[in-house]
């Protein structure tokens, strides 16, 4: 994504979106809704056109791939597919404009957990059916780059855990795995790495590991030998604030160093609790702004 500005009319969906998404880990694309996440994978896929930048995928645009379903797979809005056909016909309609063998709409069924249901019709499907099946057509054409937008939506927690794993399998494969949701919760044990936007605009491009520890408030340590201890820490660096219960908050240094410096001076440690904001509390507070403006129209008017 470079400099990606998509607008309709005087509306700006996406504003000057620059992010890069590497293999082998799963990125999530997280923003509050009417954020932009929708619009930045259609306008990747080809569908929407941008109004200035461009959105690359292995360095070139979707409309100049020979076979996109082969580097490229999507899943978007899953209750866009034909009703009247069977799962089975679906996918191998797909297969067959691609170029793609039969076997491999066989082996997907089972993988997405529909080869029962294979010659049922989609309008009966549920739509945490629909999902699994809209996920296998993006993985139809075995491509190392793959988009999910908000696939977990009606699935139940099995479901949830299911895509899960399937997206950690993906990246673990060494593919390139973009999951957009509104959720941060679902991301915490999901992704590695997150893009972060709100009205359209970057907000955060880091990981889930640097992120917590950016929102981290300290480690609070009890010892017996907390006196000693503090001074020990405050040797190495650390900031260290006794509190009135006789603990120790310190910051500048994480658990494993404070723990390892103590076990160098042979002083006993009963307690090292990191206290870090939930990525959650973190998220919001990073979205705050861009939700409260997004849903208070009269100021925007201004
Ligand atoms: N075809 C369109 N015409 C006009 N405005 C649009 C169109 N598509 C999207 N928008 C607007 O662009 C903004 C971004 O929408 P988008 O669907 O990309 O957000 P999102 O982050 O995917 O949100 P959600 O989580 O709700 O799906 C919203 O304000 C939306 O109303």
């Amino acid at each position: 994504m470079n400099e990606l500005t998509k607008r309709y009319g005087s509306a700006v969906a996406v504003d000057d979106l620059t992010f890069h998404v590497k293999p082998g880990q799963v990125t999530g694309f997280l923003g509050p809704n009417g954020a932009g996440k929708s619009t930045t994978m259609r306008v990747i896929l080809g569908l929407d056109r941008p109004t200035s930048g461009q959105a690359l995928v292995n360095g070139r645009r979707y409309a100049e791939m020979r076979r996109p379903m082969r580097e490229v797979g999507a899943l978007l809005d899953a209750g866009t597919v034909h009703g009247g056909r069977t799962a089975l016909d679906h996918l191998r309609w797909l297969a067959r404009s691609n170029r793609i063998g039969k076997d491999r709409v066989v082996s997907l069924l089972e993988l997405v957990g529909l080869a029962g249901v294979a010659r049922k019709r989609i309008r009966t499907f549920s739509l945490g059916m629909k999902q699994r099946l809209g996920i296998a057509a993006a993985l139809l054409g075995d491509p190392d780059v793959l988009l999910f937008d908000e696939p977990v939506n009606g699935l139940d927690p099995d479901g949830v855990r299911w895509i899960r794993e399937l997206m950690r399998g993906l990246a673990a494969e060494g593919r390139t795995v973009l999951l957009s949701s509104h959720l941060m919760s679902e991301m915490e044990r999901t992704a590695d790495h997150l893009v972060i936007i709100g009205r359209g605009r970057l907000i955060a491009d880091t990981s889930v590991r640097e992120l917590v520890g950016r929102f981290q408030r300290g480690v609070l340590v009890r010892s017996p030998r907390a006196g000693e201890l503090a001074e020990a820490l405050t040797t190495r660096g650390a900031t260290v604030v006794t509190e009135p219960d006789g603990r120790l908050t310190v910051t500048g240094l994480d658990a494993v160093e404070i723990g390892d410096l103590a076990a160098g001076r042979a002083i006993p440690v009963h307690e090292v609790t990191p206290h870090t904001a939930s990525l959650e509390d973190t998220y919001l507070r990073l979205t705050a702004e861009t939700t409260a403006y997004a849903s208070s129209p009269e100021r925007t008017a201004r």
